[in-house]
């Protein structure tokens, strides 16, 4: 959308800050209208904005009411609410209560300018075309107003699972494939795909805690497709991974000399996420001094490199992960309480497999998929003894474990066919445990077998047997680069086979077309400059050599892609 179209309205009852906020946001292009008071804000929300920016404390009553109401009646607006210095619980409630963002007193204005823009990044065009009319409720109360959904409305629409595994026409194609990359689709899995869709439209920092191997990283890449900062980069961070010393460096960045060993200008995370998602993997394993620095870079919004006297702008969404539990972490002195708050703003439970085991037949198809190409089998054949043998199991290291022993039966296996005896090497690691037997997934729509109960189910032992078709369903054409899995009943083989993947052809007849040619081009590119320029720690004229451009060229590209750069990034 044209970003100077935009409708806004402030809400304060400081006249001084309130003509501060209207001049800065108008000289930003905006169209600005403002109130004094909750009463006000009421009346002037009978028309429609883009943004309502509001104090907290009003004469008349809380900021807070008025996110509620507008919430209540299903308005479009994003919502960023100013709140008192160091008041962290008002701007965590706010976010909880569905507050695009929130800024802390006193507001720094090149702050108000970047929360504004962001807010205003991928709303629809016809929504801030006018100050449109909404029809007035009687009550004072902000009108409902049936606008255009956000592609994070429409995901959260199509998350219902069948839908969402069989994305409709969407306007992030990008958005719809990562939820379909999250394979599953039993009750946990569909609600998970639902709040993913649900918790990403706004800057609230989520925290996703799951087992190891549950796909937290997949949860994580799936929230950042479907917001609205998708075109922008998805920074993934193992905390866990990086030394001691050099962890300030890497999150902030430092200058050349700052450490032995810097020998140029270097950004860190938080400037390579600009404008997009810095996802913070295994956050526990932080040491408590970083976590301090962290804490920091949230509540001030802005690092300083290493070496350097210059505070820079943070304008990122941050996604943390975990498989420990962090609020025991805290209590036992490990985590910082502060921190916890700050991050788990938005928490994201992934359940272990174990929980949903009838997700096995989908992710078996799934993972397959993804060896078939490199098995050097036209097919794999699974067979039904195999499916019942691994429906037995636990799974501790939940779909990685899955991933790890298919693909050792896969190597193993002399003829492209999975039998019950390749698993019998691969002990299960723990004991069948006697849980009440989970309800089947309802009608799978690309299962090519489903896990049920057998009569007079008890448990995971003996009580399930394996529905089998004779052929896998193809799976639903989704955007590139998933693969899908073609096979047909005419492919069933005389095995009797319980699954039959085939490797993907590569050919280009078969790759699905996508929906949005221009948007698709532009995301290739997008990652490909990237990758070119994290190469070459962002030396413009080293990533176009790589890519074969000249300086001119790859500067429009990166300017024509809003690709963030250091700020004096070299040539
Ligand atoms: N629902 C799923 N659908 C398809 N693949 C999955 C799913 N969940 C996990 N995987 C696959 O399992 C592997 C492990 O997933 P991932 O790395 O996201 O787990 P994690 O929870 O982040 O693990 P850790 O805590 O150890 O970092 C990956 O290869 C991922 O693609």
């Amino acid at each position: 959308m044209s970003e100077t179209n935009a409708a806004i309205l402030v809400v304060d009852d400081e006249p001084d800050l309130r003509l501060l906020y209207e001049l800065t946001l108008m000289r930003e292009g905006y169209r600005v209208e403002s109130a004094e008071t909750v009463a006000q804000a009421r009346q002037k929300l009978q028309a429609r904005f883009d943004v309502v920016l509001t104090d907290m404390r009003l004469p008349d009553g809380q900021g807070m009411e008025l996110l509620l109401e507008l919430q209540a009646a299903g308005r479009p607006e994003r919502c960023i609410v100013v709140t008192a210095y160091g008041s962290a619980e008002n701007a965590v409630e706010a976010l909880r209560a569905g507050a695009f963002d929130y800024l802390a007193k006193p507001v720094e204005l090149s702050q108000l300018r970047t929360v504004v823009a962001s807010a205003l990044q991928g709303l629809p065009a016809t929504m801030s075309s006018s100050i449109a009319t909404a029809p007035p409720t009687g009550d004072g109360s902000p009108a409902a107003v049936h606008a255009p959904a956000t592609p994070a409305d429409r995901a959260a629409q199509t998350a219902a699972c069948a839908d969402a595994a069989q994305p409709a026409p969407h306007d992030t194609a990008a958005g719809a494939a990562a939820l379909v990359r999250l394979v599953g689709q039993s009750p946990a899995m569909c609600a998970v795909k639902a709040r993913i869709a649900k918790v990403a439209r706004s800057m609230a920092p989520v925290h996703i805690h799951g087992e190891s191997g549950t796909g937290k990283e997949l949860v994580a890449r799936a929230v950042h497709a479907n917001s609205q900062r998708a075109a922008g980069p998805l920074v993934a961070v193992n905390c866990g991974a990086i030394p001691e010393h050099l962890l300030e460096a890497e999150f902030f960045g430092a200058k050349k000399g700052a450490y032995t060993g810097a020998t140029q200008d270097r950004i860190g995370f938080f400037q390579a996420a600009k404008g997009g998602t810095l996802f913070l993997d295994e956050i526990g394993d932080l040491p408590l001094a970083m976590q301090t620095k962290l804490l920091r870079a949230i509540q001030e919004r802005c690092v300083r490199p290493l070496g350097s006297t210059q505070e820079e702008l943070v304008d990122v969404r941050l996604i943390s992960a975990t498989h420990r539990d962090l609020a025991a972490e805290v209590q036992q002195g490990r985590f910082r309480q502060d921190l916890y708050y700050r991050l788990n703003v938005i928490e994201l439970h992934i359940p272990p497999l174990r929980e949903r085991l009838q997700d096995l037949p989908d992710l078996v198809q799934a993972l397959l998929t993804r060896l078939a190409a490199d098995s050097g089998f036209a097919a794999i054949h699974v067979e039904s003894d195999f499916l019942q043998a691994l429906a037995t199991r636990t799974f501790p290291g939940n779909v990685r474990e899955l991933e790890n022993l298919l693909h050792r039966a896969v190597a193993l296996s002399e003829d492209g066919i999975l039998r019950a005896s390749a698993l019998q090497d691969d002990s299960p690691a723990s004991p069948v445990p006697q849980a009440p037997v989970p309800a089947p997934s309802p009608a799978p729509a690309t299962a090519a077998a489903a896990i049920a109960t057998a009569p007079a189910a008890t448990g995971f032992g003996t009580s399930y047997a394996i529905q089998i078709p004779m052929a896998v369903s193809p799976a639903p054409p989704v955007p590139p680069p998933v693969p899908a899995a073609p096979a047909t009943a005419a492919s069933a083989q005389p095995t009797g086979a319980a699954m039959i993947v085939r490797a993907p052809d590569r050919s280009a007849d078969d790759e699905p077309l996508p929906s949005d040619l221009q948007a698709w081009l532009d995301a290739q590119e997008r990652a490909i400059l990237i990758r070119a320029l994290r190469a070459v720690r962002y030396n413009r004229t080293a990533a176009a050599a790589l890519l074969g451009l000249n300086l001119r060229q790859i500067r429009y590209r990166i300017e024509r892609l809003n690709i963030p750069t250091e700020p004096d990034a070299r040539e």
